[in-house]
């Protein structure tokens, strides 16, 4: 359960990733310390920034520079790779075509998922079967984020290592059936600075994504360094701003994790209000279990919590396939 945190941890995860790959990790110090400051902050906050992560900081900058020069074409050229139902919820957005909770969120996007090949999880993973459509402008926009989405996608698993020992567990609790396999989620998102208007600011109410929590175990979002937009709720209902930190990625706690933890930690309201004049943009990496797991939570996760279970099981794929055919407009 989040408390009521006024700030975000920082975590140097560098010696949990030197160490990783030693089945008895969990016994060295320096880990451990790694291990107590994330149990800390997954209990605390849901929330916690990440340095020492070993992803180069030219690649973080570049992912960040195509996504600018992405939403800078015009809405036609944008439009070239539309985001349907028949393409698998993958594709661009326009603004105000995501809705969380029933408004309209002013961002655009651009949705790409893991590749679902045709029957790959029979009638489960139907909606969401297709490729990913990248722009052809910028020309490396492509190459660059898949190179992106592989670091990622190793960093996120060292990081549930290191999840799975400050749960008590063995470091692989989050392998093998549950998330050996990892779906992920790649969001690459544009909100628009607030104009201002007869002096007054026209879209100071206009939110960019409204409070929500993520789907699956751990996101890593690259955020602008200059602006201060994202938002994370607390217990008390006041929000705590997750102001930039350069150098670092932004990780939260998603649905999937909450459930397998029996509530230990909590996946986090957030939300984002771009208030700067300015163009943010955000590309957020969503790290889930495999698509056709069934999630409940984990036996050493119950008994630490009183002997019952909290939740009941659900698919990871249903929850996915549940939101994104909720998540837009017609
Ligand atoms: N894959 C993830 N986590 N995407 C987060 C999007 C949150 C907004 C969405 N409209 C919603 O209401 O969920
Ligand atoms: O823009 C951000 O900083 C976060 C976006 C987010 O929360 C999401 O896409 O799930
Ligand atoms: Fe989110």
């Amino acid at each position: 359960m989040a408390t009521d945190f006024k700030s975000i941890p920082i975590i140097d995860v560098s010696t949990l990733l030197a160490k990783c790959d030693d089945p008895k990790m969990g016994d060295d110090p320096g880990v451990a310390q790694v291990v107590r400051s994330l149990d800390q902050a997954c209990r605390e906050a849901g929330f916690f920034y990440v340095k020492g992560h070993g992803i180069p900081e030219s690649l973080i900058k570049d992912v960040r520079a195509l996504s600018h020069q992405f939403f800078e074409l015009s809405y036609e050229e944008k439009l070239k790779i539309k985001m349907t139902p028949a393409a698998g919820y993958r594709g661009y957005q326009r603004l105000g075509e995501n809705v969380t909770k029933g408004v309209p969120d002013m961002h655009e996007a651009i949705d790409c998922y893991r590749e679902v090949k045709q029957g790959m999880y029979g009638d489960l993973g139907k909606p969401m079967e297709g490729c990913n459509q990248w722009p052809d402008t910028p020309a490396d926009l492509k190459p660059v984020f898949e190179e992106y989405v592989s670091l990622c996608t190793d960093l996120s698993k060292k990081i549930m290592r290191g999840i799975a020992l400050a749960l008590g567990g063995s470091p692989y609790e989050f392998e093998g059936e549950r998330a050996g396999d990892p779906f992920w989620v790649l969001r690459i998102i544009g909100y628009p600075g607030a104009s201002k208007e007869n002096g007054h600011d026209s879209k100071e109410n206009d939110v960019g994504c409204g409070a929500h929590t993520d789907y699956g175990l751990l996101t890593l979002v690259n955020q602008d360094d200059s602006i201060t937009a994202l938002q994370v709720r607390n217990l008390s209902g006041e929000w705590i701003s997750a102001v930039p930190v350069p150098g670092t990625f932004v990780c939260n706690i998603g649905d999937m994790l909450k459930i397998w933890s029996n509530g230990l930690y909590d996946s986090t309201l957030h939300r984002v209000i771009n208030k700067s004049p300015v163009y943010r943009v955000c590309v957020a990496y969503f790290y889930e279990p495999n698509f056709d797991v069934g999630v409940e939570p984990l036996e050493l996760c119950v008994k630490r919590t009183g002997g019952s279970k909290k939740f009941g099981r659900a698919v990871y794929g249903e929850h996915l396939v549940g939101k994104v055919q909720t998540n837009f407009v017609t």
